[in-house]
């Protein structure tokens, strides 16, 4: 069997990891023959959730966890970690944007960018899920210099399973049914779900989403706002904000990125940009990326882009960058 992978998780102790962690510790993510070693880290006044939550993982006695190991020190728990997925954050409430928690949120983040830099392996891959989550992973890239800029990542596949999720439903076909739906920009509402790439297959052959649902108007007004606003939504209804289908999302996104995906798919990850559409270099934009079996990924170049498209993609990139912005002058302040 290999060498046990050396998994962080923050935030442990809150819902989100409630959900993840089950899934990552039976090897949904990195699969049957890779053992792991979970290191949970939360804030000092949850140490007594963590040590239930420990508890926990040790009687689901599960074949492929070598070791769970709580931690309150953010130091110690980057210490040689090959893959972080960054949760602990202040979630928001109904009525709020999620960039409205950036004050609170983004120097954990400039703290956590410190950590890997000095104690995390040098290949470590970053899954940023807290909110906002694309602007603190660029915090938590610019303050781990040391690591390669494209190892820094955030979770916008939650909003590309729920619009894979309304198209199936609008379809009546299986989920699995629908490919490359794209995730444009920032994990907020000025996201931009598209479906211009998108295929179907029904009755055994596959179709543009576009032909097969036949309703422009749909997929350009309620379809996309629905997407925009789901997180909102759950939050309405739940007064917590979504927890089991981000966990689901975070394992999609990590087991792809670890596996790669197969040839003609795409998956949406937010990314450093390296220019690619015209988008401002370095921002964590969402765009569509090929992943190989090398744990590496590359954006997929070249999508047609019209111009209802171009405008949303442009208004998104304005407000990532504007986020970018309020997040130097805090982490400087
Ligand atoms: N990108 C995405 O698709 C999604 C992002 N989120 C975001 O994920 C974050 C977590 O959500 P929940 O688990 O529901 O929140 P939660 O409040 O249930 O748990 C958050 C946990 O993080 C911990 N925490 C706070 N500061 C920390 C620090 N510096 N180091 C380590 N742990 C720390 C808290 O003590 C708490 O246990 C929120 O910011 C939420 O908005 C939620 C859903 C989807
Ligand atoms: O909406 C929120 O605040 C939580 C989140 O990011 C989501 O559910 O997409």
């Amino acid at each position: 069997m290999a060498e046990p992978l050396r998994v962080l998780v923050t935030g442990a102790a809150g819902q989100i990891a409630y959900s993840l962690l089950y899934s990552v510790a039976k090897g949904d993510v990195f699969g049957p023959n890779q053992p792991i070693i979970l290191v949970l880290l939360d804030i000092q006044p949850m140490l007594g959730v963590l040590e239930g939550v420990v508890m926990e993982m040790m009687d689901c006695a599960l074949p492929l966890l070598r070791e769970v190991i709580p931690s309150v020190n953010e130091m110690e728990a980057f210490k040689d970690v090959d893959v972080a997925m960054l949760v602990g954050a202040m979630p928001r409430r109904e009525g709020m944007e999620r960039k409205d928690l950036l004050a609170a949120n983004v120097k954990i983040f400039k703290s956590m960018g410190n950590a890997i830099d000095t104690q995390a392996k040098k290949n470590i891959k970053v899954v940023v899920v807290g909110n906002p989550a694309n602007t603190n992973a660029y915090i938590c890239k610019k303050y781990a210099p040391s690591i390669n800029p494209a190892n820094f990542t955030a979770l916008t596949r939650l909003d590309q399973n729920r619009a894979q999720a309304q198209i199936a439903a609008k379809l009546g076909v299986s989920n699995s049914s629908v490919k490359n739906c794209v995730i444009w920009g920032n994990h907020s509402s000025t996201q931009y779900p598209d479906v211009n790439q998108a295929v179907v297959d029904l009755n055994g052959k596959s179709m543009p989403v576009r032909e097969a649902v036949k309703d422009d108007n749909w997929l350009n007004n309620d379809f996309i706002k629905t997407v925009q606003q789901r997180g909102a939504a759950v939050i309405k209804a739940r007064k917590l904000s979504s927890a089991m289908s981000a966990a689901k999302a975070i394992v999609d996104h990590v087991r792809d990125w670890w596996n790669g995906v197969p040839d003609g798919t795409y998956v949406s990850m937010a990314v450093p940009s390296d220019g690619s559409y015209n988008i401002e270099e370095g921002l964590i934009y969402s765009f569509p990326v090929r992943t190989k079996p090398d744990h590496t990924y590359e954006i997929v170049k070249g999508l047609t882009i019209n111009d209802f498209s171009r405008e949303k993609m442009d208004a998104t990139e304005k407000e990532l960058s504007e986020e970018k912005n309020m997040a130097l002058s805090v982490c400087e302040s």
